[in-house]
């Protein structure tokens, strides 16, 4: 069975893939200092809660946090003996290479996000990503990532607002009422939904124009069902995508012998 590792700024998830669904999806928070055994504690216990009877043979991991990926290789290695695959190392190949400026490094997680597309999808596709950061992932028609937009995330622009100016409170994302706030937090609350309502309409009308082919939109993220109006961003929306692609990719370097 292989366990795929989505470690974000924010948050690391977890699932089992027994080929042919996931078995179950553990999230905890990010933090580079937690070790291989702190992993595999807060692991167990939870897997024993749910009594899944998971015997992992392989582990992929995509890490957006660089400094937590050597815990992330002892707790793979202590603990189901096995060498992860690591997305964006050399060793880990991708079905088809991506189209970037020579010295990028695209995020691991917008990598396997384009991988995920494209099986599911062919390729023409734009993934809209809400994490720490909102990603826009463009996937060509032959399935090679060839780049996209990086804006700041929901949350990121809310904590932004709090920090920065002394008295406007924390405000959690949610639609309000009105476009017009008659206080505080429904200003703030319509500055960031609405605000972010026009990034994701604008980005991606531009993408569709400068690329000049007809293009589906996918979402994935724990936000994006909250942007969904009606089905005018997105074509679908897909919680599982980054899982899905680390899945793809794990397939493809085994049937390439790694
Ligand atoms: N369903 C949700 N409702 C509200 N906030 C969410 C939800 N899912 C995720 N978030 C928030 O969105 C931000 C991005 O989360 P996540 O997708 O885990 O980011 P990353 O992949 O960068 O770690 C975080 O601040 C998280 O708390
Ligand atoms: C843009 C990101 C910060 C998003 O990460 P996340 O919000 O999921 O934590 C990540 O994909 C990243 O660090 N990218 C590297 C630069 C690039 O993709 O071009
Ligand atoms: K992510």
């Amino acid at each position: 069975m292989l366990l795929a590792i989505d470690c974000g700024n924010t948050n690391t998830v977890f699932s089992i893939w027994d080929g042919e669904k996931f078995l179950c999806t553990l999230r905890t928070s990010t933090h580079h200092a937690r070790t291989a055994d702190a992993y595999f504690t807060w692991y167990s216990t939870l897997i024993n809660h749910y009594g899944i009877d998971a015997d992992i043979t392989d582990v992929i991991i995509s890490s957006t946090v660089p400094r937590v990926v050597f815990n992330l290789r002892v707790f793979a290695d202590r603990f189901f003996n096995c060498r992860p695959l690591v997305v964006g190392k050399p060793d880990c190949k991708l079905p088809v290479t991506p189209r970037v400026d020579q010295g990028t490094q695209p995020g691991p997680d917008r990598l396997a996000n384009a991988v995920a597309a494209y099986e599911r999808h062919g390729g023409n596709v734009v993934v809209v990503d809400f994490g720490t950061a909102t990603n826009f992932d463009v996937v060509a028609e032959d399935g090679a990532y060839v780049g996209g937009v990086i804006a700041p995330g929901v949350n990121l622009s809310l904590e932004a607002l709090h920090s920065g100016a002394a008295a406007l409170p924390h405000v959690d994302i949610s639609q309000p009422e009105k476009v017009i706030g008659t206080n505080t937090v429904g200003c703030i609350q319509s500055g960031v939904f609405w605000g972010y309502t026009g990034l994701i309409e604008g980005i991606i009308a531009r993408i569709k124009t400068e690329y000049g082919a007809p293009m589906k939109v996918v979402g994935t993220g724990g936000l994006a069902p909250l942007f969904e109006q009606g089905d005018s961003l997105f074509d679908t929306i897909e919680d599982d995508l980054t899982m899905h692609g680390l899945t793809v990719i794990h397939k493809h370097n085994k049937e390439q012998g790694a």
